[in-house]
């Protein structure tokens, strides 16, 4: 039983537990058969996921996992325990400060269990996601939704569903890519992970999101719509760093398909290489701490891509990782 009345819990995506072929299987799997981030019949998913996805990915990830590696472990992990660590220096007085992942360990579900029989009032469970998505945001929710239910003495949940428009975000992101000097590159690139097409109309139905003017501003429809939120994001971090608007551009990343997001990131950098840009900075606004996708993908392989077409220097803005102003924008964030 805790001391404290209240809990705060940090979730973010998963990572393997090691660089090994087995264990990012056992983690692809996990991820991959949620039908939050694989949203198809049943049937197909598992077949697809297990049959096809699962066994061609795990050697290809493997090997990028290996590259990332540190001998501390994976970086999204450690980010997260250290985060978890600062946020329970500023806010421990009031709460108990916990991290865990949606998938993989410290897994979410075996904590949010385990918690029933620590008698808090209140819950705060804060998903590391900016931008609202079915496939990240949703599917934290969908554990508290089966676990929940069971408990005798429920406490108050508060559940952060979103907070890519709070001011101590934009702050603590602006003042991350401000240092990096933008207006000394040729262009801007603020690369989002990208979605399914599918998962980003479901959210507005009747409304197709490849003609929705959510590019040039945020619509009513579009408060949970992860491309408009996406785009408002770079709107408010563009405003913040007095970038002109031929300077920077929204792209998406880490597709599986032709059917994503556009513009995919890798074809952007290939336009601007063309185009005779030569300096790039490139920041990723829907992750709060490096990773794969930023740290290998962004990092490594389009810095590769880029200079294979022509240009000279692509920068990666670091991420918000453990920073202060993360830890303190998290405990601004959390307030109601
Ligand atoms: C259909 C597949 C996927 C969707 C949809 C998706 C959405 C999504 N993911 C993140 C953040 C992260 N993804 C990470 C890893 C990762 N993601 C996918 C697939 C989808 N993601 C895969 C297959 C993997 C595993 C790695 C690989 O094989 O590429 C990670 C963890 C990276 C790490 O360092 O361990 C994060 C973080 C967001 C924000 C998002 C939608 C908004
Ligand atoms: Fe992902």
């Amino acid at each position: 039983m805790s001391q404290k009345s209240k809990a705060l819990i940090l979730v973010n995506t998963g990572t393997p537990d090691k660089p090994t072929v087995p264990a990012v299987r056992r983690y692809l799997f996990q991820f991959l058969n949620d039908k939050r981030i694989i949203d198809i019949p049943w049937l197909l998913r598992k077949l697809l996921v297990n049959l096809i996805i699962v066994p061609f990915r795990a050697p290809k990830s493997t090997k990028l996992y290996q590259r990332l590696w540190t001998k501390h472990g994976s970086p999204l992990l450690i980010h997260l325990e250290a985060l978890t660590k600062k946020v329970e220096q500023i806010i421990g007085d009031e709460f108990d400060v916990y991290g865990a992942m949606r998938y993989g360990n410290p897994s979410f579900r075996k904590l949010f269990r385990e918690l029933e029989y620590e008698g808090y009032n209140e819950i705060v469970i804060m998903p590391l996601y900016p931008q609202y998505a079915t496939s990240t945001t949703e599917s934290v929710a969908d554990i508290i939704n089966e676990i929940l239910p069971k408990w005798k003495n429920k406490p108050v949940i508060h559940f952060v569903r979103q907070f890519y428009n709070h001011a101590a975000f934009i702050q603590a992101f602006k003042k991350r890519i401000a240092a990096y000097e933008p207006e000394n590159y040729d262009h801007v690139i603020f690369s989002y992970h990208g979605l399914p097409l599918r998962q980003i109309d479901k959210m507005h139905p009747g409304i197709k999101s490849e003609t929705c003017p959510c590019t040039e501003d945020l619509p009513v429809h579009g408060q949970y719509c992860y491309k408009a939120t996406t785009y408002h994001t770079t709107r408010l971090l563009a405003r913040e760093l007095n970038l002109a608007e031929e300077h920077y551009t929204t792209s998406y990343q880490s597709r599986l398909s032709k059917n994503w997001l556009r513009p995919f990131t890798d074809e952007t950098l290939i336009s601007l290489a063309k185009a005779g840009k030569k300096r790039i900075l490139i920041a990723a606004p829907a992750f709060v701490a490096d990773c794969l996708e930023t740290t290998i993908e962004l990092g490594h392989e389009y810095k590769l891509l880029f200079e294979q077409h022509g240009g000279e220097k692509l920068e990666m803005v670091e991420s918000l990782n453990d920073s202060d102003d993360w830890a303190k924008a998290i405990s601004m964030i959390i307030k109601k």
